[in-house]
C-alpha cells in the first residue's frame, strides 16, 4: 500500500521509520511538511516524493491511504479532506482541536457510508493495556468501581501550552478508560493542585481531573508533563473482588551500591514503541482493504468532547456534551 505522510515531526519521521521498516505491506512514496527542509531529509530517507501542498499528497493518484502527523488544529481538514478523496486515514491525536470539529469528521465518515478513519490511540494495541482489557471482559476483578490513571511526561516542548496537558495528553486516559470499561464519560471535573515551579509558566502544571462514566465509575487521573523523572504511565481498576493494573515496563535491574534500580523509559517512544508498530500494522491492514479499523472518529470526537469539558470546568463538575453515537460505531472489537 503506497502511503502519503502529513507532518514529518518527531512522531511523522518515527511513523515513516515504522512503515518503511517494521510493518509489512507499505511503503511510503509521498510526504508534506510545512517545514520544507526537514520534509525533504525525511523524503530522502524514506524514497519518496516530497509535495508543495498537503492536498497534493492527499489527491495524488499513487498515494492510496494517508497518514497525518501534523499539530492536532491541523487534522480535522486534513481527515475531511481524505474523507472526501475517499482515502483511508490514520490522524494522530487529537482528532480536532475542538468537538465542534470532530463531530463534523463523524458526519462526513457517516455520510461516506463506511469507515475510513483511524485515530492514534496506540495504548489500545499495548500489551499492558491489552491484558487489562482482557482481565476486566472476563469478569477476573468482579465489577470495575473506580480506576488510578497517571501519565506523566519527562518535559514538554515550548510549544505545549495552554490546556495542551488536558487536549492533547489527557486524551490518552480518556480513550484507555472508554476502551477499558466500554462505556462514555459524562463529566469532568478539573482539581486545583499547585503549580510545579519547575513546568513552563503557560501551562498548569500537573493537573488533577476526575472523570465519571455513564454507568458511575469514577477514574482520578494526574497528568504532569514536566514530571522530569522519567515517562511513567499507569492504570489500576479496582473492581469488587480484586485489582488489575498495568505493569511496570520490562527492563532489567541493576543492584549497587546497596541499592536495586530499575530503569524508566524516558519518552514515549520508548514506552510505546511496540504498540506504535502493532497500531500501524493493523492500520495497513484494514486501510489495504478500503477501510479502517481501532480507534475510530468517533472515539477520537468523544475524546475531544471529554477534554472540552476539562477546560471548561474550573474546578466544578462538568457534564460532556456528546452527540447521539451513529449505528456506524456500535460493535467495536478488541484491536
Ligand atoms: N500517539 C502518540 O503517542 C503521539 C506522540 C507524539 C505526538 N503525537 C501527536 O502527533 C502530532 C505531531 O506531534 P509531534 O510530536 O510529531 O510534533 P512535531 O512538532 O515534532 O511535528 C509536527 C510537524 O508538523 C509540521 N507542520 C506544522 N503545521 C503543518 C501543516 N499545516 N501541514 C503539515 N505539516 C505541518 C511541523 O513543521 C512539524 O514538522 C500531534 O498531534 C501530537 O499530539 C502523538
Ligand atoms: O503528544 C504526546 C503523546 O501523545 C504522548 O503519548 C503523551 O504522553 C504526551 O503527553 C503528548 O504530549
Amino acid at each position: 500500500m503506497n502511503v502519503g505522510v502529513i507532518g514529518t515531526g518527531a512522531i511523522g519521521t518515527d511513523h515513516i521509520r515504522r512503515l518503511t521498516g517494521r510493518v509489512a505491506g507499505a511503503r511510503v512514496t509521498a510526504v508534506f511538511d510545512v517545514d520544507t527542509a526537514r520534509a525533504a531529509t525525511v523524503a530522502a530517507m524514506a524514497g519518496a516524493a516530497s509535495h508543495r501542498e498537503a492536498d497534493d499528497v492527499i489527491d495524488d493518484p499513487a498515494v492510496e491511504a494517508v497518514l497525518v502527523a501534523s499539530p492536532g488544529d491541523t487534522h480535522a481538514d486534513l481527515v475531511l479532506a481524505c474523507i472526501a478523496a475517499g482515502k483511508p486515514v490514520l490522524c494522530e491525536k487529537p482528532l480536532a482541536s475542538t468537538s465542534d470539529a470532530a463531530l463534523k469528521v463523524v458526519e462526513a465518515e457517516v455520510t461516506y457510508g463506511r469507515r475510513l478513519v483511524q485515530v492514534g490511540f496506540m495504548r489500545r494495541y499495548d500489551g499492558g493495556y491489552l491484558g487489562v482489557k482482557t482481565a476486566l471482559a472476563a469478569g477476573r476483578i468482579g465489577e470495575p468501581l473506580l480506576v488510578h490513571c497517571v501519565h506523566r511526561n519527562v518535559s514538554v516542548p515550548p510549544s505545549f501550552t495552554g490546556d495542551m496537558s488536558l487536549t492533547d495528553s489527557l486524551v490518552h486516559e480518556v480513550d484507555a478508560c472508554r476502551w477499558l470499561l466500554d462505556q462514555e464519560i459524562v463529566a469532568a471535573t478539573v482539581v486545583d493542585v499547585p503549580h510545579s515551579p519547575l513546568a513552563l509558566p503557560q501551562l498548569r502544571d500537573p493537573r488533577l481531573v476526575l472523570l465519571e462514566t455513564e454507568r458511575g465509575i469514577v477514574i482520578d487521573a494526574e497528568v504532569f508533563v514536566n514530571a522530569r523523572y522519567g515517562y511513567d504511565v499507569r492504570c489500576e481498576v479496582v473492581g469488587t473482588t480484586g485489582t488489575v493494573a498495568l505493569d511496570a515496563p520490562s527492563t532489567g535491574v541493576v543492584a549497587l551500591e546497596g541499592g536495586r534500580v530499575q530503569a524508566l523509559p524516558m519518552d514515549w517512544e520508548a514506552r510505546f514503541g511496540q504498540a506504535y508498530v502493532d497500531e500501524l500494522q493493523a492500520w495497513v491492514d484494514a486501510a489495504s482493504q478500503g477501510t479502517a479499523d481501532g480507534p475510530s472518529a468517533w472515539d477520537g470526537y468523544a475524546a475531544t468532547a471529554v477534554a472540552e469539558a476539562a477546560v471548561a470546568s474550573r474546578g466544578a463538575r462538568t457534564k460532556v456534551d456528546l452527540a447521539e453515537r451513529p449505528g456506524l460505531y456500535s460493535g467495536e472489537s478488541l484491536p
